[in-house]
C-alpha cells in the first residue's frame, strides 16, 4: 500500500437466519405478509425510481451544509466520459464509499476529488472551500498538495529503509520535534503498533504494514482521507476485521473519509454511506441498510446482496405473487378513520417484479406453505436454502443451520416482506441470484 498525505500543513448485510422459534417469526405466524412503510405522513413512494442516487433520508443531507460535497463531476480521458454527473456529500466524520465493478470509474472519482484527475465539469467542496475551478474547464482551483487529503493506496510502498515511526513522521516535517514525537506515539498507539515502532516495513504483516500506511495519513491530521483498494492485498478474513478496526480508528478520530472498493462486505464493514457506481454513475447513495432493503434500481439489487426477483401482479391494494398477496402496512386512514392503501404508480394488472431477499423467507416448520429445497449451502450457523415455489421459481431462504433440510424436501415458510422493493419487469433477466456460486460448496438437485 502506498500511503501519501497530501496535507501541506501537517450493519454485513445484516441479514440474520430467523428460527421459527423467534418471537419475531411467532409474532407474524400466519399472517399476510406486510410491506412496512417507514414515512406515514407523506404519500409513501412505492415503486422507487433511479431518478436519484440519493435515498430519502440522504436527499435530505442536500438541503443542509455538508462537510464536503461533490456536485455533478465530470471526469474524461480524451474522448472518452468517465466519471458521468457525480454527486454525494458526507457530513465531518462520515465514511463514504464508492462501490462498482472493476473499470465503473471508482479509481478516477477519487483522483480527482484529489486533485490528481483535472475535472470536466461540477464541483468539489471541502469544509466550505471550494477546490474546483468552475470557469476554467480542464484545471482545478486548488492544488492536491493544497487540499488536506490524505490518501492510502492499493500497495503499501512504505519507505521500506525507514522505520516504523518515521514513516509515520514523514508528514509532518513542519511540526515542532516535540510534537512530532507526540504525535507519532499517538499514531502509533492508535494503530497499536507501539512496540513495533523501530521496526522496518519489511519485518511486519501485511495487515501490520496497512495500519502503519492508515497511521501516516492520518497524522498531519487530514480533512479527508481517501483510500483507495486498502484491502485488496489481505486475504479475505483479514480483509473484513480489518476493516472494522479502520472504521473504529476513524470513527475515534472523527476522520471523514471516503474507501473504493468492489468488494461489499468492506464496503459495508466499514462506510455509513455506499455509493453503488455504474458506468461512470453514481446509482444509489445511501447507508448499507438501504442499499440492500431499499434498492433503487434491479442493478443495484443484484450488485448489493443475495434475493431473488419474482412475478408479480399489481392488483387493487396489493401485489399478488406465488408468495401470496403482498400488502402494504396501512398508515393513511380517511375521514372514517379506515385505511387507505397506498397508491401504486402502475395501474392494476401490471406485471412487476419483486425484490425477495433470504432473510424475507423465515422457515417455519409449523407453516401451511412450503416450498422444495432443491439447493443449499452451508455456512456455519446457517444454510442459504434455494426453495422451489409452486410455480417453479424460487427464492433463497437463510436458515439457522440446525434445520438441516435435505435437498428435495418440503419445507414450511413465512414470507416476512418488512421491505418491499418492486422494479418494472422490463429489462430483468436474472431471477435468483448469490453469492453462493462462485466460492461455496453448493449441493443442488440433480
Ligand atoms: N489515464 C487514463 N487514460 C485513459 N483511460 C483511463 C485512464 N485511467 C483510467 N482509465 C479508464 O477509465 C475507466 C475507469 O477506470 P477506473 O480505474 O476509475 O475504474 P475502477 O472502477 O477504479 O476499476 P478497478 O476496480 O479495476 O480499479 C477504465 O475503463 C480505465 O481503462
Amino acid at each position: 500500500m502506498y500511503t501519501d498525505s497530501m496535507n501541506d500543513s501537517s450493519d454485513s448485510n445484516a441479514v440474520k437466519a430467523k428460527s421459527k422459534k423467534t418471537k419475531a417469526n411467532s409474532e407474524h405466524a400466519k399472517k399476510p405478509p406486510v410491506a412496512q412503510i417507514k414515512t406515514p405522513q407523506t404519500p409513501p413512494k412505492k415503486f422507487q425510481k433511479p431518478d436519484s442516487p440519493f435515498s430519502r433520508a440522504a436527499e435530505s443531507d442536500i438541503t443542509s451544509n455538508a462537510y464536503f460535497s461533490v456536485q455533478d463531476l465530470i471526469v474524461g480521458y480524451d474522448d472518452v466520459t468517465i466519471v458521468n454527473g457525480l454527486s454525494l456529500m458526507l457530513q465531518q466524520g462520515e465514511i463514504g464509499c464508492f462501490l462498482g465493478y472493476s473499470g465503473c470509474g471508482k479509481t478516477t472519482a477519487l483522483r480527482a476529488i484529489a486533485g490528481l484527475e483535472p475535472s470536466r465539469g461540477g464541483s468539489i467542496y471541502l469544509n466550505n472551500q471550494c477546490l474546483t475551478d468552475k470557469t476554467a474547464r480542464h484545471s482545478f482551483a486548488v492544488a492536491p498538495a493544497k487540499r488536506g487529503m490524505g490518501m492510502v493506496f492499493q500497495d503499501y510502498a512504505l519507505f521500506g529503509h525507514l522505520s516504523v515511526a518515521k514513516n509515520i513522521a514523514f508528514g509532518l516535517n513542519k511540526w515542532s520535534t516535540a510534537d512530532k514525537k507526540a504525535r507519532v506515539a499517538e499514531m502509533l498507539n492508535l494503530v497499536e503498533l507501539t512496540e513495533h515502532a523501530d521496526k522496518r516495513p519489511n519485518e511486519l504483516s501485511g495487515g501490520q504494514q496497512q495500519r502503519v500506511a492508515l497511521a501516516r495519513a492520518l497524522a498531519p491530521k487530514p480533512k479527508l482521507l481517501l483510500l483507495d483498494e486498502p484491502f485488496s492485498n489481505l486475504d479475505v478474513v483479514l480483509r473484513e476485521s480489518l476493516a472494522m478496526s479502520v472504521r473504529d480508528i476513524l470513527k475515534r478520530t472523527n476522520t471523514t473519509a471516503i474507501l473504493v472498493t468492489h468488494d461489499q462486505n468492506e464496503a459495508f464493514a466499514l462506510a455509513d454511506k455506499v455509493g453503488v457506481m455504474d458506468k461512470g454513475k453514481l446509482v444509489q447513495w445511501a447507508t448499507p441498510s438501504e442499499l440492500y432493503h431499499e434498492p433503487v434500481s434491479p442493478f443495484v439489487a443484484e450488485f448489493v446482496g443475495e434475493g431473488a426477483m419474482i412475478d408479480g401482479i399489481i392488483k387493487e391494494g396489493h401485489v399478488e405473487t406465488a408468495l401470496g398477496n403482498i400488502y402494504r402496512r396501512m398508515e393513511v386512514c380517511d375521514a372514517l378513520g379506515q385505511p387507505q392503501y397506498c397508491e401504486y404508480d402502475y395501474p392494476n394488472g401490471t406485471p412487476i417484479k419483486v425484490l425477495v431477499r433470504p432473510d424475507d423467507i423465515i422457515h417455519d416448520d409449523d407453516s401451511a406453505q412450503t416450498a422444495l429445497v432443491v439447493g443449499r449451502v452451508f455456512r456455519g450457523a446457517n444454510y442459504l436454502y434455494r426453495l422451489q415455489l409452486d410455480d417453479g421459481q424460487t427464492v433463497l431462504s437463510l436458515v439457522a443451520s440446525h434445520h438441516n433440510h435435505e435437498i428435495g424436501s418440503q419445507i414450511g415458510i413465512l414470507p416476512l416482506l418488512e421491505h418491499v422493493v418492486v422494479f418494472d419487469e422490463k429489462d430483468i433477466n436474472a431471477t435468483t441470484w448469490s453469492e453462493y456460486d462462485r466460492s461455496e460448496r453448493v449441493e443442488e438437485i440433480k
